[in-house]
């Protein structure tokens, strides 16, 4: 399965029409991949909270629409980071604006949708200005060269809750995927919790991050492609770079096979 990981570098001088074209250029680049990957909620910034009102968009919105012509342009599934999404609210008190991925087919089709269940913020932004999400995403996704391959969704700050990754494994996942626009000042957490993922789920870990300093943060990048041992297969520095990898999805099933500890799990 060929991967693209995005580490989009953005300030806070640039529109979001400049920015989206600015990201469809670089998916476009990445034509004969499988999966493109584009860090979270890089149109609204990641931090950026005092512009998320006017930044949220619905799901058939300018940003989701550039997306869907940009996978189909390049022939790739395209797992577009997140965006601010505007709905309708579910309850009374909700906001009806998520932290929401989305995942488009080669043809362009929206073929997922997943709403950030760990709000990130701790009574400011995430929590204060969006709903959590409640549903759990595992899709399908084609390979040039094989069968499908099973990718679970989750976004940034849900990295720090293991109980999520065994749900998505138990849904079938190989292939763990987590945008993010987490910080310089705790990616070491980044790093070593995508490994942790990786070896106690057996999985591979794709991990996009945010490069650049927006809203006075400075973003730790350090993306990085985990296989389902724990070591890393591709990392990226701390500025703007593209990762390129083909994962051996066939060595997730073997390496289960020859060290088959999740057999031996007792409590669910
Ligand atoms: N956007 C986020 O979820 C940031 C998470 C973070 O900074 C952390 O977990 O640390």
């Amino acid at each position: 399965m060929k991967v693209a990981v995005i580490q989009l570098a953005y300030g806070d001088d640039e529109s979001v029409a400049e920015r989206t074209d600015r990201v469809v250029a670089l998916v476009e680049a990445q034509a004969g991949h499988d999966l493109v990957v584009l860090p979270e909620l890089w149109p609204a910034g990641g931090f950026d909270y005092g512009r998320w009102s006017e930044r949220a968009e619905p799901l058939d919105g300018p940003v989701a629409t550039a997306l869907s012509a940009a996978a189909r342009r390049a022939g790739v599934t395209l797992h577009g980071g997140s965006i601010v999404e505007r709905g309708t609210p579910v309850g009374d008190g909700d906001h009806g604006v998520w932290n929401t991925s989305l995942v488009f087919g080669p043809d362009g089709t929206l073929v997922a949708r997943y709403r950030k269940i760990h709000r990130f913020g701790f009574g400011e932004g995430e929590p204060m200005l969006m709903d959590a999400g409640h549903e759990l995403v595992v899709l399908d996704v084609p390979t040039a060269d094989g069968p499908p391959v099973r990718v679970g969704l989750s976004t940034c700050y849900d990295l720090r809750f293991p109980e999520l990754y065994r749900r998505l494994l138990d849904d079938g996942a190989r292939v763990l995927v987590v945008p993010a626009a987490w910080p310089m000042r705790r990616v070491a957490h980044w790093t070593l919790l995508g490994q942790a993922r990786a070896v106690e789920n057996q999985c591979v870990v794709v991990q996009c991050n945010t490069a650049g300093t927006h809203a006075r943060h400075e973003m730790g990048g350090h993306s990085q492609v985990v296989d389902a041992t724990g070591n890393v297969l591709a990392a990226a520095g701390a500025e703007q770079e593209v990762l390129s990898i083909d994962i051996d999805t066939a060595a997730v099933d073997i390496w289960r096979r020859d060290f088959p500890v999740l057999a031996d799990r007792r409590l669910s």
